[in-house]
């Protein structure tokens, strides 16, 4: 931690106990902007990210841009992605920038510098990694959130289908590659309080998770809400004793009722509001 920088985990704690827990996520998908009568170009990329910005950057705890969509318009989206990124933060959210980066441990320092370095122009509260080059490769990425008061959410159980084949994997230790993933990340965030800032991707669509130990006392970022089939009731089942520390995504669930920004806060807080209640009686 440098100075008073204080850590990601404690920041989003607070974030989800004053706004519930709720992540919306920014993605601008071609066929979304067709909807919303833009066109699929980085003025239509513009108005769609502010208008999400708009909507719900004050009331929820958790805004997810997905990088790809913006990447897709080279460096005008990458700057709209900035934009997007600073407007969200100043109105009160953390951003989970959803990059899903992963390399070399060499690298990775880069990437690291690129999303968790604070005065780098991609500066994000937290980034997605994917840890499937060994999780040891993402120490520069943790180092760097550590002394930046930014966190990661390690890829461990992911909501895809095919994700199995590599994360349901048994080593020769008789635990799978999963939760390896989520053993690293509990010895991460060991002793941090009131909640680490290391955090695990599990994906809300997974049914029965009982044989995993998610107790990682940190946050669990929970996609597959809305378009993937997942409703806020899953989540009592799928996370158990854990649930007061999931952040449920939904990206297309609340997208697809914009453009009209009203609309689209309305349908963000009726997810919130079902998660609040699913946490509650979980
Ligand atoms: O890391 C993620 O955010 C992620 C991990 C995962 O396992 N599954 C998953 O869907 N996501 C992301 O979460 C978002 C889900 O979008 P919707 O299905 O539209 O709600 C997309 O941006 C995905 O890239």
């Amino acid at each position: 931690m440098t100075g008073t920088t204080e850590p990601f985990g404690a920041r989003l704690r607070r974030a989800m106990d004053e706004r519930g827990p709720l992540c919306v996520g920014i993605d601008p998908h071609a066929s979304l902007l067709a909807e919303w009568g833009l066109d699929d170009d980085v003025a239509g990329l513009e108005r769609f990210s502010r208008t999400v910005v708009e909507a719900v950057a004050d009331r929820v705890a958790v805004l997810k841009p997905q990088s790809a969509f913006f990447e897709r318009f080279g460096s005008r989206g990458v700057a709209v992605l900035e934009k997007s990124v600073e407007e969200a933060r100043s109105a009160g959210a953390l951003v989970v920038m959803d990059a899903k980066r992963g390399d070399i441990g060499s690298t990775m320092a880069a990437y690291a510098e690129s999303f968790l370095r604070k005065d780098a122009p991609l500066f994000s509260d937290a980034l997605t990694v994917s840890p499937y080059l060994g999780y040891g490769s993402l120490k520069p990425a943790v180092d760097m959130a550590r002394e930046n008061g930014a966190g990661l959410f390690v890829l461990a159980l992911t909501s895809n289908p095919e994700g199995g084949e590599v994360q349901h994997a048994v080593r020769a230790d008789g635990r799978t590659v999963g939760a390896t993933m989520l053993a690293h990340l509990a010895a991460e965030n060991a002793r941090e309080e009131p909640l680490g800032s290391f955090g695990a991707v599990v994906g809300a669509t997974l049914g029965d998770l009982s044989s995993y130990d998610l107790g990682i006392n940190g946050p669990l970022l929970a996609p597959g809400i809305g378009a993937q089939g997942a409703t806020p009731a899953d989540l009592p089942r799928v996370f158990g004793a854990v649930v007061r520390n999931v952040v449920p995504n939904v990206s297309r669930g609340v997208l697809r009722h914009g453009p009209d920004v009203l609309a689209l806060r309305t349908a963000a807080d009726r997810f919130a509001d079902e998660v609040r209640t699913a946490v509650a009686a979980g």
